[in-house]
């Protein structure tokens, strides 16, 4: 479970205070994945990085009682002098696996050939994406954090391969992804929110967050 208590937010941007949050209160419950609807630049990417602890609250508590990703297309873990063999076998010892599983499956699953042994940082974004997204499914996690800004690939068989994997890894786990579109919630989420106003409205369906979401938007 990911439970915000109390939580606030907010970033002074030279002129004004943007707010994030404002003494919010909700919780994400495994077994539940959550959509949460929100235009950009209102907060999705540090509502995403709150719940997987990269960047804290001003006030309030955030807590943690299940296995949570790092946002997926994250990148902040890996060292671009190093490549994605180093990288991967480094990264699983941090997360007790075998090193040997992790850098086999990521190996498998990016299928980037030899920059595979390469450092990172001469890697295409679209490798780069590959690779974080392998990490990601080759670590077992409770709840998958998901933000549609990060970056993705355009390779239709490792999307084939990773969305077959990711649909398994959910069978079990939870996501939570964030978006300006009820578009891309739709195939993921069993109930949605709307950040509005530093508030997280929670609702049973997405349907009824899309009316509120529109409502807002057009009305
Ligand atoms: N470290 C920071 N310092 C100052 N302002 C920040 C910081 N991080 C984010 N912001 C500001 O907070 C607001 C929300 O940023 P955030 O990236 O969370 O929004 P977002 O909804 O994910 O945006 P987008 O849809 O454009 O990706 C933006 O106005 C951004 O400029």
């Amino acid at each position: 479970m990911i439970e915000f208590d109390n939580v606030s937010k907010s970033f002074w941007s030279g002129t004004q205070r943007k707010v994030i949050l404002d003494r919010a209160s909700f919780r994400v419950e495994p077994g539940n994945s959550l959509g949460i609807l929100a235009p950009n630049g209102t907060g999705k990417t540090t509502i995403i990085k709150m719940m997987a602890g990269m960047e804290k609250p001003d006030e309030g508590t955030i807590r943690r009682t299940s296995r949570i990703s790092f946002p997926l297309g994250f990148m902040g873990g890996i060292a671009g002098k190093h490549t994605a063999n180093e990288n991967a076998r480094y990264i699983a010892r941090l997360y007790s696996l075998d090193p040997d599983y992790v850098e086999g499956f990521c190996r498998w699953l990016a299928d980037i050939g030899e920059y595979f042994d390469q450092p990172m940082s001469i890697w295409s974004s679209g490798m780069k994406a590959r690779f974080s997204l392998a990490l990601m499914l080759a670590l077992e996690f409770d709840i998958y954090l998901v933000d549609e800004g990060m970056p993705t690939s355009t390779d239709v068989e490792f999307n084939r391969k990773a969305g077959m994997i990711l649909r398994e890894r959910l069978a079990k786990g939870t996501m939570v992804i964030v978006s300006h579109q009820p578009k891309t919630l739709e195939k993921f989420c069993r109930t949605a929110a709307v950040l509005r106003n530093g508030q997280l409205y929670m609702f049973d369906s997405l349907e009824e967050a899309k009316r509120l979401y529109d409502y807002k938007a057009h009305g």
